[in-house]
């Protein structure tokens, strides 16, 4: 798949494509839907690639920097979750103020048109671009008349739930990481590199694999959950019993972190290694315990729970 950082980096050469548009986050089971009829439209039109144009940094972080929304996805983990849904090449956008500032009309001609060849636009029906969200469906049906580009709005109702990113993050914050992994359609993951903590998972029985949670990330709510860690250099998968927060037991004054207990394991050696966790279903609330014997009990229930949950 080609990755386009830039409009100037997109081949002169390229021939008619089918465009699709989106911030992405989180590709979901809605982007994917559209994304379908992208790859439809292109068969019908006999055209052979199909490119997502997508947004970096989120248009908000630029727009409206307090009302930006936490991150589903980085642009790495977007672009390979849009090759698996079956896009030939991405072009990046790199969101700033002067791009916030072009029409409707500018933005087609220069990207849509200009540097993609559009042969058709494919977007959800509510879809808005331009200077103040003034462009829509309608702008590109009208547009693509002179422009020689074919619109199609896919309804959202398509599929049994109008699915979205806000929805994916407003489940995350309430710890319903089931509910997330339905509109997703498939769980949905953390990644980064294990750190050191306090030291003080081994003392108790239970080490955990810590990796940080960058402000900007959406993660899961505070809390204990089931799922998988995995590793990114050797591809191993392991069951795991993970807490996401800030270790309120202990008081410490730290970052948020979402600290993975690999089930049945005291062997392995995971810092500096990438990995990948994956939240299945939520166990519990994050508790403040009166002292480390309290939560090492609630622990070992977590685990006989987590194991349940993975089986
Ligand atoms: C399954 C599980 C459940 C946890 N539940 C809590 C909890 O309810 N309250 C809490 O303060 N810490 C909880 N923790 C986090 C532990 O406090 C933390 O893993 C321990 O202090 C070790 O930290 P370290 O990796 O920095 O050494 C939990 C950790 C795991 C793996
Ligand atoms: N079953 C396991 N699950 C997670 N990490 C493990 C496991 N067994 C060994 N480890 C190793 O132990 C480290 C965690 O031990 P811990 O005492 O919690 O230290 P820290 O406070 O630095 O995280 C992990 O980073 C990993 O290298």
């Amino acid at each position: 798949m080609q990755i386009w950082r830039d409009v100037d980096d997109v081949p002169a050469d390229l021939g008619r494509t089918v465009v699709s548009i989106g911030n992405f986050d989180g590709v979901h089971l809605g982007h994917a839907h559209v994304l379908r009829e992208a790859r439809a439209t292109a068969t019908r039109l006999g055209i052979d690639t199909v490119v997502a144009v997508t947004f970096d940094p989120h248009p908000m972080a630029v727009l409206r920097p307090d009302h930006a929304p936490p991150t589903l996805t980085s642009i790495h983990t977007r672009a390979r979750l849009l090759e698996a849904a079956g896009v030939d090449a991405i072009l990046v956008v790199g969101f700033d103020r002067e791009i916030a500032s072009w029409s409707p009309e500018e933005f087609i001609d220069r990207i849509l048109v200009g540097a993609l060849h559009a042969g058709a636009v494919v977007v959800g029906a509510n879809f808005r671009f331009g200077a103040k969200a003034a462009g829509e469906v309608a702008t590109l049906v009208d547009a693509g008349a002179t422009r020689d580009f074919e619109t199609v709005g896919v309804p959202l109702d398509g599929g049994p739930q109008v699915w979205s990113s806000t929805y994916v993050r407003q489940c995350l914050a309430t710890g319903d990481v089931a509910g997330a992994a339905e509109a997703l359609g498939r769980a949905f993951t953390v990644r980064g590199t294990v750190v050191e903590g306090d030291k003080r998972g081994r003392e108790m029985g239970y080490p955990t694999a810590n990796v940080p949670i960058p402000p900007v990330d959406a993660a899961p709510a505070d809390g204990v959950y089931a799922g998988w860690l995995t590793r990114l250099d050797t591809g191993e998968r392991f069951p795991a019993a993970i807490s996401v927060g800030t270790n309120p037991t202990f008081d410490g004054e730290r970052d948020r972190r979402v600290e993975s207990y690999v089930l049945d394991r005291d062997d392995l050696e995971l810092y500096g290694v990438e990995v990948e966790v994956a939240f299945v279903d939520r166990l519990r609330g994050m508790v403040k315990f009166e002292g480390m014997e309290a939560l090492i009990e609630t622990m070992h229930d977590d685990v006989r729970r987590a194991r349940q949950v993975l089986a």
